[in-house]
């Protein structure tokens, strides 16, 4: 059984009813209502491998949640169809809530009023997950996440740091192949921010899962993500790897260099103009469609030169990305 995501021209189209304004508009509302339909997802098509992060990514209202709601099985698509670690989720509704985990980093799937601990008993009962393996999951993910210090206060009364880290231990202790996290860093400081993509790394790279994350945290993606999916007004845009990204979007990174020969012949570079010489100061920038990353360009630069000093400016991942937004369509 593939433990992967496969999604297939899904699409949901809401149709919602327009309130006129004013008095006898509200009468002519009842009367005959007016009814739009709003396109939340249009015909995407993506993949995540098992044992995958993918970083489904896109502006606000650009249809990312609704995605989730369709893999989770909480919303039904209008078309199209989605296969979730072999199962179609909005078919199979149980069968699907038992290979997969759900992280909303806004609201909470714990119960309020009970010490975290207790939450976490009750999800063992309800997934029936033996005992010596809930206690052996549990003392993983204290490890890493540093639960003990507060899986004895009631989740009222958590930060919302220790919330989410509460959260997302609840999510995986039924040992879920596939993971969902909506924004579940948000409004985290950078301490809890990154421990939390910690426990994430390891998920994915020691026990195999498979993530779908959704962020508006360009440093979480470029610390968690090695391929994104990118929508737009409901439609897919893009579909790659960081890298692919960067280079149709973020042609503006330079490459400044000082050559330890100030007369030195400087090497020509497939994708790679001199932009600027003065003396061994040398400055190179991406030429053409095909140019490398900075990152490429700079061990390629490295490689062929003897340098004493070597920067680097790159463009900002959230400019890539607002560029990509704008002209994903496009290509
Ligand atoms: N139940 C609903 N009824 C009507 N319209 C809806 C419903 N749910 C979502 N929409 C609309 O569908 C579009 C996509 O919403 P969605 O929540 O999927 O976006 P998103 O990418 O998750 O945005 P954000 O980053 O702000 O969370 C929006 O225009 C939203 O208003």
């Amino acid at each position: 059984m593939n433990a992967g995501i496969e999604v297939r021209g899904l699409s949901r189209t809401f149709h919602t009813t327009v309130r006129r304004p004013g008095f006898t508009g509200a009468v002519r509302s009842l009367v005959n209502p007016e009814r739009v339909a709003k396109h939340a997802v249009t015909d995407i098509t993506f993949d995540v491998a098992p044992g995958e992060l993918l970083a489904l990514l896109g502006p606000n209202g650009a249809g990312k949640s609704t995605t989730i709601k369709m893999l989770t099985g909480i919303l039904t698509p209008t078309s199209g169809h989605a296969r979730v670690a072999g199962v179609t989720p909005y078919e199979e509704r149980e069968r699907n809530a038992r290979n997969i985990g759900a992280v909303f980093g806004q609201r909470t799937q714990l119960w309020w009023d009970l010490p975290v601990r207790e939450s976490f008993a009750i999800l063992r009962d309800i997934y029936a997950v033996p005992k010596a393996e809930h206690a052996a999951r549990l003392e993983e993910f204290d490890a890493l996440l540093d639960l003990s210090s507060f899986w004895d206060t009631r989740v009222r009364h958590l930060s919302l740091g220790q919330r989410v880290r509460s959260d997302l231990a609840a999510a995986l202790l039924h040992d879920p192949q596939v993971v969902f996290l909506d924004e579940p860093t948000i409004g985290m400081d950078v301490v809890v921010k990154e421990q939390v993509r910690e426990f994430l790394r390891h998920q994915v790279t020691e026990r195999g899962r498979t993530v779908l994350l959704t962020t508006h945290d360009m440093t979480e993606v470029e610390r968690l993500a090695e391929r994104v999916v990118l929508v737009n007004h409901g439609r897919l845009v893009l579909d790659g790897t960081l890298d692919e990204i960067r280079r149709k979007f973020g042609s503006t990174w330079q490459v400044r260099a000082t050559l330890a020969d100030a007369h030195a012949e400087v090497a020509a570079l497939p994708g790679v103009a001199l932009l600027q010489r003065t003396g061994p100061q040398v400055v190179f920038g991406p030429d053409g469609p095909d140019a490398p990353t900075v990152h490429q360009a700079l061990k390629a630069v490295i490689e062929r030169h003897e340098v004493t000093d070597v920067a680097l400016d790159e463009a900002d991942l959230e400019d890539v990305m607002r560029a990509a937004y704008v002209h994903g369509e496009e290509v």
